[in-house]
């Protein structure tokens, strides 16, 4: 009988284990396990097992508590110890663990929120971030100053009300089988590399959903990106009105599979930002789905340019075969950028910096010009 270490929420007992019905062939190794969710809202809910000392993504069937397990992931990878992240990550992370201490660890509501299980995230998200019909998805990532330039870029015009406004008039003078499109929104938090912070988030969660008001269904999920490194600022982001998160690899990398289930059982689909080899790794045998490949090395504060193009083309057909979303990223602003990264298979791209002037001038025009100019070409 296989043993089954479940490391899933709490929400869940096993109840019984190994192999159930038919035993799988060689080469599927699936195997049916049986818990019961101790919550209804389990069913549904993505979470992970260990079995056979490997990592299994799983997500509940849909008669209650049948669960399938996908083929095991890429070998186990030896554990980290006395893992540090690197360069000026360190500083950042060390910031995000003291912000988790003294503001989020005391507010009650955010510990239960933690501990509620949500609905599964909604699959709709991968998808809208997928490529379709040749055209690449655009992620437009928020954030009022931008450091991987010397001098940083400053862009404090930026407001959220206008940002939801001048967003959503974009989308509705994209014309219909436009080689453009608004996939994503992406709201940076973090103070010190972005001037903006989670009251941030949830002023343009607000304004978006009164521009959505009509039909909330079609609004571009809003997506939170931060130095990510505790449950407790996935619940304030949850709280907020993120609908995903963005998780950076080299941040919290011994953490990503607890923090990959946190969000899951938050009801938030998952990003991961990777920028080395090491971090994809992780970041696959977590059973990541949906992969941001940047160019900006966090530890050294600089941009490497092609990194996520080599990247994504190095590891292309693991990804395919996995069903992975693939994003580039970091100072795209030119066609031939997202040319390369298209040319390797990218699904999207998520821009920042080359499109805040234009969002923080208000300038509608100006925005679409330049989506147009990198989007549109001869893709
Ligand atoms: O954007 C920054 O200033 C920055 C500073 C330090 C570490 C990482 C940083 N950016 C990484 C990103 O957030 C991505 O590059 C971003 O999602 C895309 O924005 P942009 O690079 O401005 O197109």
């Amino acid at each position: 009988m296989n043993t089954l270490q479940h490391r899933a929420s709490p929400a869940f007992a096993v109840t019984s284990a190994g192999l159930v019905g038919a035993r799988p062939a060689r080469k599927a190794h699936r195997h049916c396990v049986t818990l019961c969710p101790t919550d209804p809202k389990g069913v549904g809910a993505c979470f992970r097992i260990r079995f056979h000392k490997r990592t299994c993504s799983l997500r509940a069937g849909q008669e209650r508590g049948t669960l399938m397990m996908t083929e095991p992931l890429a070998a186990q990878q030896e554990e980290l110890v006395d893992w540090l992240p690197a360069g000026a990550l360190e500083k950042d992370v060390m910031r995000k663990f003291e912000y988790v201490r003294d503001e989020l660890s005391n507010r009650e509501p955010l510990s239960f929120r933690l501990s509620y299980m949500s609905e599964a995230p909604s699959r709709d998200i991968r998808a809208k971030l997928r490529r379709r019909r040749g055209r690449l998805s655009v992620v437009v990532d928020l954030k009022r100053r931008s450091a991987t330039s010397e001098p940083a870029r400053e862009f404090h015009a930026l407001n959220m009300y206008a940002a939801a406004e001048i967003l959503s008039d974009l989308r509705a003078e994209i014309p219909l089988g436009s080689k453009f499109g608004l996939d994503g929104i992406m709201v940076s938090v973090d103070s010190e590399l972005y001037d903006q912070d989670c009251a941030s988030l949830s002023d343009f969660a607000r304004h978006w959903r009164y521009f959505h008001r009509e039909d909330p269904s079609t609004a571009p999920p809003i997506i939170y990106k931060d130095i990510i490194v505790h449950e407790l600022q996935l619940a304030e982001a949850a709280e907020a009105g993120a609908k995903a998160a963005c998780l950076v690899a080299g941040a919290c990398l011994p953490d990503l599979e607890k923090l990959l289930n946190a969000a899951y059982i938050l009801g938030m689909e998952v990003l991961v930002e990777v920028h080395t080899e090491e971090e994809l790794q992780y970041a696959f045998e977590a059973g990541a789905g949906i992969y941001v490949f940047t160019d900006v090395d966090r530890a050294r504060r600089r941009v490497v340019k092609g990194r996520a193009v080599d990247l994504m083309d190095k590891y292309r057909v693991d990804l395919r075969n996995a069903g992975a979303v693939c994003l580039g990223s970091g100072r795209i602003e030119t066609l031939e950028q997202v040319e390369q990264l298209r040319d390797v298979g990218a699904d999207g791209i998520v821009i920042g910096g080359k499109l805040m002037a234009s969002i923080a001038r208000g300038d509608v025009e100006a925005l679409a010009s330049v989506l147009h100019s990198l989007l549109v070409a001869d893709l």
